[in-house]
């Protein structure tokens, strides 16, 4: 565990374990760099393609080859019934499954043209260039506004610019509440802003792709309004993928839609078509609330 980085307010585990220790692949290298400017919100967004993806807890075969393409710059809602698997399969994504003791997985997820599972790809640049968003919030208990966004960036950077901070809760719909309390804990903000400050801190590193698992599950209803109007905004410069209970919230953000049972995929599809017109009995049961 590096030093620098506190222990988040949750049992979640960090992204940012420690700094990178070897080469990463040419693209992964890109997306993880600190040295673009601050306002490289242009930062092409990728798309993930997960190819026949197993996952397992011990012998407990939980994720069955599934093969399901998150396209760029799109959000892709995981819905499913409790136990299918969506936390499961993001945290496949950007390989923090295996920090799960006993845990395994198998299969290709593509970043671009990158296999993140390659052994020549540093996993720490692969959770930069995939950044994730819990569904508790969880900003460093111990480090100031300002802090918690630039404490990505510093763990490649010698110095970190003001832009870049900015930049990042500009991007997460939070300077103008903050800006004039940068240097105030984190953890004084309202459940709402904390979770967008999360979003600002996985912002900040100019990710390709950010994971949100239930991301607005703990919030009120404007907070996840908030949230909901941010992930609008988002996707035209990351790939989202949103793991969320609520069918009118998947409805609202998702382009795409991807139901999930007992590990498996049913069924994947513009949300229109699966909220109105699926191919599968399994998802209009699912998504008409007769289970789960
Ligand atoms: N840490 C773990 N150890 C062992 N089994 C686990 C662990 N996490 C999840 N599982 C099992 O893997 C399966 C998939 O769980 P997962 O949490 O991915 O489902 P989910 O669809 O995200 O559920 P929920 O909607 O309740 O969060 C379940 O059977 C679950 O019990």
């Amino acid at each position: 565990m590096n030093p620098d980085i506190p222990t988040p307010v949750t049992d979640e585990p960090t992204t940012e374990p420690s700094r990178p220790s070897r080469p990463v692949a040419p693209s992964l290298a890109a997306a993880a760099t600190h040295e673009a400017p601050a306002r490289a919100i242009e930062r092409e967004a990728h798309a993930i393609e997960l190819r026949s993806l197993n996952a397992w807890y011990g012998a407990m075969h939980s994720i069955k080859d599934l093969s399901l393409t998150f396209p760029a710059n799109k959000a892709t809602a995981l819905i499913g019934p409790s136990g299918s698997g969506k936390s499961t399969v993001v945290r496949c994504i950007n390989r923090m499954h295996e920090e799960i003791p006993g845990a395994r997985a198998e299969g290709e997820v593509m970043l671009d043209a990158i296999d993140v599972y390659d052994p020549k790809v540093d996993v720490v640049a692969v959770r930069r260039a995939i950044g994730m968003v819990f569904q508790k919030p969880n900003p460093f208990p111990t480090m100031s506004i300002y802090d918690n966004v630039a404490s990505g960036l510093r763990l490649t950077a010698r110095k970190v610019h003001h832009d870049q901070v900015e930049s990042a809760l500009h991007g997460a719909g939070l300077w103008e509440e903050v800006k004039d309390r940068l240097r105030e804990p984190g953890i004084g903000l309202s459940g709402g802003q904390q979770q967008r400050l999360c979003i600002a801190r996985a912002l900040a590193v100019e990710p390709a792709v950010i994971l949100m698992d239930e991301p607005a599950s703990a919030l009120d209803p404007i907070s996840t309004l908030k949230i909901e109007q941010l992930v609008e905004e988002l996707k035209y410069r990351v790939t989202i993928v949103i793991v969320t209970h609520n069918m009118q919230q998947a409805a609202r953000v998702a382009d795409q839609t991807a139901f999930m049972l007992d590990g498996e995929l049913v069924e994947v599809g513009p949300t229109e078509k699966i909220f109105t017109n699926p191919g599968d009995s399994r998802t209009e049961e699912y998504v008409t609330g007769k289970f789960g």
